[in-house]
């Protein structure tokens, strides 16, 4: 089982990811691939990395109609990777939508679907006078991991801060992927629910996704490994 410490490979083109894996060798990590990387370098660069055996969280974070997230989903299964993510507030129709094309498109066992909750850039304020929730964070965060439970997701993504409520309540199967990581003394950035990574792992996470507090870093594999030291060690 790889640690589960996620890279966000939040990087422009191929050459740049090239560089900064140089320094793990052959070391199998799991990486997240989103939107600025998969749109300019595309299903190749997902084939690339998962040769060199990692394991990919694909990060489309997909909302639509059913039928096109389905078929949608069917290609994504065929990248042979190993998670994606919904956003949850398209339904439970797309959610389930969203897995039945998973498994349609796998070949073997189909990746694993996470439902994008509460986005971590997001504050209570912001929730109740630019979305139009009443409630907390917590409740909201709360209300879309029981619609993407129901809907036979294996997990949400949302922050640390809500990581132990949706253990407690879904169980351990039931993944909390929390961005939102930053270390003691880094800038927050556009990050609004933070926590360090050993905090994350108090709370309940199942897996942390960290970005800049690596990849802006002179030093990137060293950080990355502390990293996983303070997880392991929490
Ligand atoms: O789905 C995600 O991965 C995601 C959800 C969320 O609520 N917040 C969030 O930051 N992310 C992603 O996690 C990464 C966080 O990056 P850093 O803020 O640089 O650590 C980015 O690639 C975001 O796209």
């Amino acid at each position: 089982m790889l640690k589960p410490v996620i890279i966000a490979l939040d990087f422009p083109d191929k050459k740049e990811v090239r560089q900064f894996l140089h320094p793990f060798g052959d070391q199998p990590v799991w990486l997240k691939v989103g939107m600025e990387l998969f749109y300019k370098e595309g299903p190749e660069l997902v084939r690339e990395l998962k040769a060199a055996g990692h394991s990919i969280f694909l990060d489309l974070k997909l909302h639509d109609i059913p039928t096109t997230v389905q078929r949608a989903m069917r290609q994504i299964s065929g990248l042979d990777v190993d998670l994606v993510t919904i956003h949850t507030a398209g339904g439970t129709e797309m959610m389930k939508a969203a897995v039945a094309g998973l498994e349609e498109g796998a070949s073997g066992v189909r990746p694993r679907c996470v439902g994008v909750t509460v986005l971590t850039s997001t504050n209570e304020h912001m929730l109740q006078t630019q979305l139009g929730w009443q409630g907390t964070v917590k409740e909201a965060v709360h209300h879309f991991a029981k619609s993407a439970n129901e809907s036979g997701l294996d997990g949400i993504v949302c922050s640390a801060h809500e990581a132990a409520d949706i253990r407690q309540t879904f169980g351990p199967d039931f993944w909390s992927v929390t961005p939102g990581i930053r270390l003691a003394g880094d800038a927050a950035n556009d990050q609004k629910r933070v926590m360090t990574p050993a905090e994350a792992r108090e709370a309940g996470s199942t897996a942390i996704v960290v970005g800049r507090s690596i990849t802006k870093k002179a030093q990137p594999y060293d950080v990355y490994q502390s990293i996983v030291r303070e997880w392991e060690s929490a």
